[in-house]
């Protein structure tokens, strides 16, 4: 049987579904804002065992009207992977009775856990934090005005201010940005332990576009022996106090950028059309400096790269929506040829991809 445009109704019917799907696909961000905001990880984690849902919303304080709720987003939660459910076996019930008994309970799993807050493991809530909240994501209702307006990027449009601007001028935006960058960073540590990264011979590293250092501090806690300085804009490193190996210098990498064995850049080259890459790029290789007669130091990049034939679906995706993400702040996420291209622009002509962490690969560059 035939329904609209001579498709089949099951067609019909099972794309409806991808539209809804995709449509409540907000609620999905909003389900992990609200475990985020209500600290529910956190909850878990103190909790030292799986969490019965009595439990949870007792400690929630939920009103009694509102717990067979808690239990549908638990359990939608759990069933996208955010929660296990477990049985643990507990002591009495409500009625008196003293039985053991056994009860199913909320687990952690590997994502829930990457949103646990103030323990040594990393933790990416405030990525979450940062990209949720309302002044921020009510820049995504404007994308159509954006694509009919010429030059301006998304945040131009609404804001009516320059992006690392408009950070500049509301304090609590640009916080929520550095905590955002510096939990991503955080990622790196684990990343760090499986990878043979060599600095041979190197003793200065600078962290170009480093916010507030984050990834520097995880660098130096493996290669304590290196000299870090982090490079980033005046406002943002303003208030920042180094350590004996790690300083922090304000400044425009556009303008130059201080001199080095090593420039590590995360997170930084995305945001940048291909030109303004290439005068970031020029500089760096400007400021690497020469090791020896024929060794000069390296150029490391911790970037996307997308790759959809490599890749897993999961990671595609992701990446495709960072893309989508960075076209708005007028940069890109880059497949190698892309990144090929830059570079030898640059007059860089000598590269290597690692991988790195999920969806970070490692870049070196070799001036
Ligand atoms: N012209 C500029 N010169 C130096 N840093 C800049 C400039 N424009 C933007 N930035 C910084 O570039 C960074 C990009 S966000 C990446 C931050 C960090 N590498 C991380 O991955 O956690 C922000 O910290 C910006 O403040």
């Amino acid at each position: 049987m035939t329904s609209n445009n001579g498709r089949s109704t099951s067609e019909s019917f099972k794309a409806q579904a991808l539209v809804y799907r995709h449509m409540f696909s907000i609620l999905d961000s909003m389900c992990l804002k609200w475990i985020i905001d209500s600290r529910i990880p956190n909850i878990i984690h103190d909790h030292g065992k799986p969490i019965t849902l009595l439990e949870l919303v007792s400690i929630l304080k939920i009103p009694s009207t509102k717990v067979d709720r808690i239990d549908v987003f638990m359990r939608y939660m759990t069933y996208i992977g955010y929660f296990d459910i477990t049985k643990v076996r507990i002591h009495g019930d409500n009625d008196g009775n003293n039985q053991e008994e056994e009860k199913e309970a909320f687990a952690l799993t590997a994502a829930s856990e990457l949103l646990v807050k103030g323990t040594e493991n990393p933790c990416i809530s405030p990525m979450v934090e940062f990209v949720l909240d309302p002044v921020h994501s009510d820049f995504f209702n404007y994308l159509s005005k954006w694509f009919s307006d010429e030059n301006r990027r998304l945040y131009e449009i609404t804001s009516g201010t320059p992006w690392w601007e408009l950070l500049d001028k509301n304090p609590r935006l640009l916080g929520l940005f550095n905590d955002a960058m510096a939990g991503d960073s955080q990622m790196i540590k684990l990343a760090l332990k499986d990878h043979n990264m060599a600095f041979e011979g190197l003793e200065t590293i600078v962290d170009v576009g480093g916010g507030t250092g984050t990834t520097a501090q995880i660098f130096s806690e493996k290669f304590p022996e290196l000299k870090y300085i982090v490079f980033d804009l005046p406002q943002v490193v303003k208030n920042l106090k180094g350590c004996n190996n790690l300083n922090f210098v304000g400044g425009d990498m556009f303008e130059s950028i201080p001199k080095a064995d090593a420039i590590l850049l995360k997170s930084v080259l995305h945001n940048w059309s291909d030109d303004n890459c290439i005068k970031i790029l020029r500089n760096c290789k400007d400021a690497v400096k020469v090791l020896s007669k024929d060794r000069k130091g390296k150029i490391i990049i911790l970037e996307t790269v997308i790759n959809e034939k490599q890749d897993e679906p999961e990671i595609t995706r992701l990446k495709f929506l960072m893309n989508i993400n960075m076209q708005i702040m007028h940069g890109k996420e880059r497949s190698e040829e892309e990144w090929k291209n830059i570079f030898h622009e640059a007059g860089l002509y000598d590269y290597k991809i690692f991988s790195f962490t999920g969806y970070l690969s490692l870049i070196e560059v070799y001036p």
